[in-house]
């Protein structure tokens, strides 16, 4: 932490703050390093963050900063503007129904392309710009997702959205080897399905992230989306959600709007898998992922088990 040369060093010295301000900013992390060492963190990266390079490259130094301070980062990325995007290009209509894209196994193939092909492969060379840590995996590989078609719920009813699946199985034995080798693990979240040798399916990231913070018992899973985090009556700013129990998240979940469904699912199969905390932050604010971890009042919701699952 000695290397005051260097410009991208996360914390700037060039700042007004007095010396001892600075010494003050250093040592609050020190509680939160001595509980977090060690500790495996589940990190969903996604939504705007990702499709603004400094916001990117704050994320990067982020997940590399917690690596270097003795936490065990485990990435797993979404994509779906980047999918979109392609789909546009390539002149393929896509929908999305219940807040899952409806796939067919032409999406299916711009989906598998564009998640491993392309977004895991910036985001670790992103990670990779200083030491060569990050290693990019697809459920596909290892054994590590096992997935089965599901449906969306529209209006309370299930309609077919085609090739997407949920996680069935996960077997973190890859995930861990990297982990213990020092490696930060980059997960595209494709699935093969159980039910069709051969076949894949879409995942949605956010229920992905949540499978793997469960099977690897994480410390604390940390959605990071294009909000502050959970709003009691969005879209009023005044009702952001500092901290909720499970019991009643589950409780608010059918009076969420689409996007936010799958987020707070995912932070509630955490919880009550045995994740001792998940968080949903605010990607566009640089650094929020450090503010999170290393600082006193934290940033976004937490979502805490409730307290029969605590016991
Ligand atoms: N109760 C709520 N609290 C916060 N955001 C909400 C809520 N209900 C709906 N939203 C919407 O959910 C969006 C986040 O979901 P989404 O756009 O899928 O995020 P991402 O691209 O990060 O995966 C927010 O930008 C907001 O428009
Ligand atoms: C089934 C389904 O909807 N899959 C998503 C997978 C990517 C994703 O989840 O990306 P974000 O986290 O950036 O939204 C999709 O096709 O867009």
């Amino acid at each position: 932490m000695s290397n005051h040369s260097d410009e991208s060093f996360v914390f700037n010295t060039k700042t007004d703050l007095r010396p001892d301000q600075k010494a003050e900013v250093l040592i609050q992390a020190l509680p939160w390093l001595e509980r977090f060492a060690g500790a495996v963190v589940v990190i969903k990266f996604g939504g705007n963050a990702m499709v603004d390079a400094d916001l990117e490259r704050a994320f990067a130094e982020d997940v590399r900063f917690f690596r270097y301070a003795g936490l065990k980062p485990v990435v797993v990325h979404g994509g779906g503007p980047q999918i979109s995007a392609m789909l546009e290009r390539l002149e393929i209509t896509s929908e999305f129904r219940g807040g899952l894209r409806v796939t067919t196994p032409e999406t299916m193939d711009v989906v598998r392309m564009v998640l491993t092909g392309k977004v895991q492969r910036d985001l670790v060379s992103r990670l990779n710009e200083r030491q060569p840590l990050a290693v990019g995996i697809s459920g596909e590989d290892g054994g590590l997702f096992t997935g089965r078609k599901r449906q969306a719920t529209v209006d309370g009813e299930l309609v077919d959205v085609g090739l997407v699946g949920d996680v069935i199985d996960v077997d973190p034995h890859a995930v861990m080897d990297l982990l213990d080798a020092g490696r930060i693990p980059v997960i595209s979240t494709i699935a093969p399905d159980v039910d069709s040798p051969g076949d894949v399916l879409n995942v949605n990231a956010d229920t992905a992230a949540a499978a793997l913070a469960t099977a690897l018992g994480a410390t604390k899973l940390i959605v990071l989306t294009d909000v502050e985090g959970l709003y009691a009556n969005w879209p009023d700013k005044d009702s952001l959600i500092r901290q909720i129990e499970a019991d009643a998240l589950a409780e608010m979940l059918p009076t969420l709007a689409s996007g936010m469904v799958p987020k707070m699912e995912a932070c509630l199969r955490a919880v009550t898998g045995g994740v001792p905390q998940a968080h949903v932050i605010d990607g566009r604010q640089p650094h929020s992922l450090l503010l999170e971890i290393f600082t006193d009042e934290g940033v976004g919701t937490m979502v805490l088990p409730s307290p029969k699952e605590q016991s």
